[in-house]
């Protein structure tokens, strides 16, 4: 089955130039990924794996003014998301200029105007609260809760894409949930 209909099977409602600007995402980052090494996901069969991992939290996710993705390297939660979200500011943080500059081009090339580029470290930017803060495969998740201090306040909810050893990174004292699909433990932190 492809990626259209599995989010279809899960009810995963996306805007109607979601697909078109992915096939356009996804051609870029072939080429621009046989120069330059941007992600792991090599054909286009993983790309579409790592698609619905990104995208899948849009079933369980509140609804945001506006969204940190930290550490989005080649595009990953925080590019997909901007274009499932497109009511959703998205800020991008990333300090490698080389996945910097993609995610600058895709935001040029599909006009993303929800889509802001920092090429920085996150411990770098200046502060700002947000909805709500992301990221994938950057650190764990008391380094995040650290890096993301200056970004959140008692309303915003941190969204961390784990796997199984989330674990043995939070206990009670972190308001949190576990939302599981079959190859990812997504973990929500804040209040309801
Ligand atoms: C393993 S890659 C993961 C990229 C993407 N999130 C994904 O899941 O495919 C980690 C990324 O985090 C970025 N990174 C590392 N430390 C960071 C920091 N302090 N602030 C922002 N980004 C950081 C790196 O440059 C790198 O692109």
């Amino acid at each position: 089955m492809d990626l259209k209909a599995i989010l279809a099977q899960d009810n995963i409602i996306l805007p109607d130039d979601f697909f078109y600007n992915i096939q356009k995402y996804k051609e870029h980052l072939f080429k621009w990924n046989k120069i330059h090494n941007l992600t792991g996901a090599k054909d286009s069969n993983s790309i579409d794996e790592f698609i619905y991992d990104a995208v899948f939290p849009v079933s369980f996710l509140p609804k945001a003014k506006n969204l940190l993705d930290i550490g989005t390297g080649a595009g990953f939660p925080g590019m997909i998301l901007a274009l499932a979200l497109p009511d959703t500011q998205v800020t991008l943080v990333e300090p490698l200029t080389k996945r910097a500059s993609f995610l600058q081009f895709i935001k040029a090339d599909l006009e993303l105007d929800n889509v802001r580029v920092v090429k920085k470290r996150v411990e770098d930017m200046e502060a700002e609260i947000f909805d709500i803060v992301t990221s994938r495969a950057v650190t764990d998740t008391q380094m995040l809760l650290n890096l993301s201090k200056n970004f959140r306040d008692e309303k915003s909810k941190l969204l961390f894409y784990k796997g199984e050893r989330v674990y043995d990174e939070v206990d009670e004292s972190i308001k949190h949930k576990i939302i599981k699909t079959k190859n990812r433990h997504y973990l929500l932190i804040g209040e309801d």
